[in-house]
Formats: C-alpha cells, structure tokens, sequence
C-alpha cells in the first residue's frame, strides 16, 4: 500500500535533485514572465490606440507607431518563449538523467527478496515514462504554474485599476471554480495513480510474454494471451477515460464560468461606457486583459493535471528509492588475504520474506561443514530447498537464523564485493547479457592483463568450443539482442563464467543439465582437474553429477540428513537410495550396484 504524501511534500522531495539547475529555472521563469508580460502590455497599446490614436484630428502616423509597438511586443513574446525552453530543457533532461541513472543503481544494490515482489514492468514505467513526466513537469509544469499565478494576479490587479465594478463581476466566477478545483484534485490524483500502476502491470505483461514466447506458441496460447493482454490493456483505457473525462469537465468549467463572467461584464461595461463611466479605449483594454486572464485560467486545468501526475510518478518513484538495501556490508569489513575456502552451515535457517507465517522455514538448522577444496553434492527431492541453500552463500538472501562461513568468518562479516570476489556462481537457469561471449565470461574478472588466458582455459573447461565458429568468435554478440544460443550453449558459458572468475568457493545450482551425456562427460573430467582446490557445492539432478563429489548431503525437508560417500550414503541410506533411484536417466537395479561395490570393497580389502 502506497504512503499517502500531500502534493507539497511529494514535490518537495524532488528538492534536492532541482536545486542545481535552480539558477537556469529561474532565469526560464523570468523569460516566461517576460512573455506574459508582454501579452499583458498589449491590450494597454489597444487602449491608447482606441482613445488617443483613433481620436478625431489624429495623425495616421500615430497608428502606424501603436501598430508597431503591438508587432514588437508580440515578437518579443514569441522570443521570451523561446528562452524560457533554451533555459530549462538542458538542465531538465540532465536531472532526468541523474534520477534514472539514481534509479538503475538502486534497483542492481536492491536484494533478489525485493524483486521477488516487484513486476519487472512496474519498474519499466518507473524507470522511463514516470521519469519523463517528472522532467516535463520541471521543465514546463513547475515553471508555468508560477507564471500563470503572477499573470493572473496581475492581469486581475490591472482589471479593477482599469474598472473594478467589472472585475468583481469578473472575479465571481472564480469562487465555483476553486471550490471545483479542491474535488478535482483528489479524484483526479487518485485516477492518475490507478492508471500509472495500471501501465505498469501492462508493461510486465508484454515483458513476460515476449520472454516466454516459445512456450505461448508450443502451447498454442497466443490466443488466451491475447485476451488476458486485451482485458487489462480494456482496463487502462477505461481509466484513461475516467482520467481524461475528470480533465474535461474541470476544464469545462474554468472555460465556461470565466467567459459567461465575461458576458455579463460586457453588458454591464456597455453601460457603463454609454454612462461615461469608462471610456471606449478603457472597455477595450478590460477585455482584452480579461481574455488573457480568462486564457490562463482555462490553461490552470491541463497544468494542474499535470502537477498531480508528475506527484504520483514522484511518489512511484520514491516507493522504489526508499525501499531499504537488506543485504549489506559491514561498516567495518573483514578480509581474507589467503583463504583456503573452508564452508560452514552453522545451524542454518532461512525463510522467504513473503512465506506466510505459519508456514515452516525453507531451510530448518542445516548443519554442513565443506572442507578446503572439497566439491560437495547436495542432493534431494524436488522443492527440499537445495536451490534455496545455495542462494545463501553470495548471500542472493540472508539467513534468518543461524550462520554461514568461509575460514570461520561469518558471510555478513565481509563487504559484498570481497565476499564475492571469494564466491562465485551458476544457476541452471541462465542469463547472458547483450554483450560479446568475451564480456558474458570475463564478467567475475576484475580487468587484467591475462585475460585472453583465463578466458581460453574457461572455455575449454566448459567445453564451450562452438563460440570459436560464431561469425565473429569470442566477440559475436550474444544474449537478447544478439545470436541466439540453445540451452546447453548458454549452460556452458555460464559454467565458463562461474570457472573464470576463479573463486575460492564454487556454487553450482545443477549446471550440466542442458548438456548430451557426451559432453556433460568431457565437462567433468575438465572440471574435476579445475575444481581440485576450489570449495564446490553443487546440486545434483543426475547421477553423473554426484560422481563428480568428494561426498554428498542429503537433503530432506529443508535439514541436511546424512553425509557422507555416494557410497557410504547408498549402503546406509534408504532415502538416498530413493532419491538417487529418481534421479536416474534410465531405471537401475540398485541391489545389483549395491552388490558390485560390496564385491569391489571386499576384493580391495583382500
Ligand atoms: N522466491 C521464493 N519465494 C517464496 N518461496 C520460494 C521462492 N523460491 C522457492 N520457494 C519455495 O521454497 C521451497 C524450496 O525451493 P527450492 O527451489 O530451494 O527447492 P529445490 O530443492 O532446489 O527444488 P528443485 O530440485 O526442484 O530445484 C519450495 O517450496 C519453493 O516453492
């Protein structure tokens, strides 16, 4: 649920952002007040014109001087609104460019827990179109409301100078139209949030589908797709209209109640011209000021509009900048100058941040210990927590309970950057970025000399040879905008990625399942050699997998249940049996492996 803020305090906290550019912002409020003033002088020209230059026994010349200034004064608007844009734009668009890039960091420092919750297209429209009303409204809205206040004040004070009879017939109208302006506020702002959140939720829509296009079209859902995306997008646009109906009444009224204000003053100036009251010039210049005001009052509804969409997209935007970084360093971090990699789980519990409550941890007291350079396996049955646990050790998520080390020192001890200069990862799900296979491998590597070396043996550890006949080797493009690479392709540069960062400790979420037997083999044997003193923990779906362990944990319900051997493990443990039985490609007779170990223990003991 969204804070509730006033529109004052929703714009105040752009404060800081606009207070470099005020200087410019207030030389473009000058210009713009140049121009209004500008509107405002030439109904007075009219009224010398009518009441000295038009007057019986004139010269023509005096017309022609009147009609000039009128042409000097219209083109020094047109040059004071053209200033006022040349002060504003750049320094708008530099602050729009400083909020989002603001913006982008905060979300990379914001923890996985925090995207867990947010809709990838909630933080689209906030990172580009809310940031685009904001600067429009710095740029234009902010300005102009003060310049439409200072001319209306004006352009008022001037009416009654010139016949205050008219202008309080005139000002009448403004009463309804504030009393208005209060309910528009309210229900214009609360539609505006409706149709800004709804946009969003489109966004993430169009994001999910155009991710998952593959399985739409396998399935033949496009349809169903289709019609979800029309109902929501029927949803906008009925907001739209609400929004843009609640605009147009507003508008109708500070249209129509100004110039039905102005009718009846018309009248009552006529007679108060045919009495003598005013002059002609007079009753002229009062209406052309009172048109210029009436103008501007008609104009204060597309501003206010404006103003209260630009504090909602302040007020998105904020929801987003204050979200607290959950997974931080210390103030004062550790180091480990050489470490060795020893992991320990002590007593560790996790639960998600949206669990509910009476739902049980994840991850209930695991107790693990991974030796210097031992490759662990973690196996388990689907949903036992195993990708969870991982998680935990680049701190992806904090532990809620308990505590994990590396050499006796407590994760949350070191700076993220050194604990993850130490730890490295691949999940199976990949992710390669719009990028070169060289920058996608060399991403962990903090910028060397050797590059090319470690990029060479990472690829070749990963068995990842194909990149070497894309068009351009390691520096085709890969990733969303580039070639399209199949699963076991990504697989094998995300492994490469993990092994070049050269980590101490080494978090691999079922890296080899996209991969044919031949090569998950050749993989293996490579990376048993690499992974000689690096601290493995990896889960394995496949047996072959777990052969590449020193020993393996078996996961159950969140709590490590046993430890040990694949073999020890097999001859003790019924559920490992089970577990590894479902793990298997092709059905085994377990009794008759059981049987061939025994045999080839008793003949190594003979
Ligand atoms: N981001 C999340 N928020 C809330 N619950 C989650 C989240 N991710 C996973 N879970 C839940 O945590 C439990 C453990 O999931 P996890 O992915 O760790 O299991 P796993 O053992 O790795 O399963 P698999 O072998 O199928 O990959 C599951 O019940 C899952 O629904």
């Amino acid at each position: 649920m969204p804070t509730q803020t006033t529109l004052w305090e929703s714009l105040r906290r752009l404060y800081p952002h606009l207070k470099p550019i005020i200087p410019r912002l207030v030389l473009g409020l000058f210009a713009a007040l140049g121009a209004s003033v500008m509107v405002l002088a030439i109904p007075q020209v009219f009224r010398v014109l009518v009441n000295d230059a038009l007057a019986e026994g004139q010269a023509s010349s005096t017309v022609w001087i009147a009609s000039g200034i009128v042409l000097v004064l219209g083109v020094l608007e047109a040059v004071f609104v053209a200033l006022r844009r040349f002060f504003v734009i750049n320094p708008a668009t530099t602050v729009e460019t400083n909020l989002r890039t603001s913006f982008y960091r905060h979300l990379q420092n914001l923890a996985v827990a925090f995207h867990d919750r947010w809709g990838s297209g909630q933080l689209l429209s906030r990172a580009m179109s809310d940031l685009n009303l904001m600067r429009r409204w710095m740029a234009f809205g902010a300005i102009m409301l003060v310049v439409d206040a200072i001319t209306l004040t004006a352009g008022v004070a001037i009416m009654f100078f010139m016949s205050w009879p008219l202008a309080l017939i005139f000002l009448t109208a403004a009463v309804p139209v504030m009393i208005y302006g209060f309910r528009f506020r309210t229900s214009y702002s609360r539609v505006s949030r409706k149709s800004q959140d709804q946009a969003g939720d489109l966004a993430t829509t169009v994001e999910e589908s155009v991710h998952g296009i593959r399985v739409l079209k396998a399935f033949g859902r496009s349809r169903e797709a289709l019609d979800a995306f029309s109902d929501q997008a029927e949803e906008l646009r009925e907001t739209e209209i609400h929004k843009a109906k609640s605009l147009a009444t507003f508008s109708l009224i500070v249209t129509l109640l100004p110039e039905l204000a102005l009718g009846a003053s018309l009248v009552t100036g006529i007679l108060l011209a045919v009495n003598g009251d005013v002059t002609i010039g007079g009753l002229v210049a009062f209406f052309a000021t009172a048109g210029v005001v009436a103008g501007r009052v008609e104009f204060i509804g597309p501003l206010l509009a404006m103003t209260f969409t630009a504090k909602t997209a302040i007020d998105r935007h904020y929801e987003v900048m204050e979200s607290e970084n959950t997974i931080t360093g210390p103030p004062d971090p550790r180091t480990l100058t050489d470490p060795h990699g020893e992991v320990t789980f002590d007593d560790v519990s996790f639960r998600y941040p949206d669990a509910k409550d009476t739902s049980t941890s994840v991850i209930d007291g695991v107790n693990l210990t991974l030796r210097a350079g031992e490759t662990m396996a973690l196996v388990g049955v689907t949903g036992c927590g195993k990708s969870t646990l991982l998680q935990l050790v680049p701190r992806l998520y904090d532990v809620t309970g308990g505590a994990i080390r590396i050499d006796g020192i407590d994760l949350r001890e070191f700076s993220l950057e050194e604990l993850r200069r130490h730890v490295a990862v691949a999940f199976e799900d990949t992710t390669l970025f719009s990028n070169s296979v060289r920058e996608n491998v060399l991403m962990g590597v903090d910028a060397q000399d050797d590059d090319d070396a470690i990029l060479t043996e990472a690829l070749d550890v990963a068995q990842a040879h194909f990149v070497y006949s894309l068009p351009e080797g390691v520096d085709t493009l890969i990733g969303e905008e580039g070639l399209s690479l199949s699963g076991g392709q990504r697989q094998r540069l995300a492994l490469a990625r993990a092994i070049a960062a050269k980590p101490r400790v080494l978090v691999l979420d079922d890296p080899l399942s996209a991969l044919d037997v031949r090569t998950e083999e050749l993989v293996e044997e490579r990376l048993r050699e690499v992974l000689a003193d690096t601290t493995t923990l990896i889960v394995a779906h496949r047996p072959s997998t777990v052969a590449l362990a020193d020993r393996v944990a078996l996961m159950e319900n969140g709590r490590i249940s046993e430890v040990g051997t694949h073999t020890e493990l097999l001859v003790r443990s019924d559920h490992y049996r089970y577990v590894i039985a479902s793990l298997t490609e092709e059905p085994v007779d377990l009794d008759s492996e059981l049987e061939e170990l025994e045999h080839n223990d008793q003949e190594a003991r003979a």
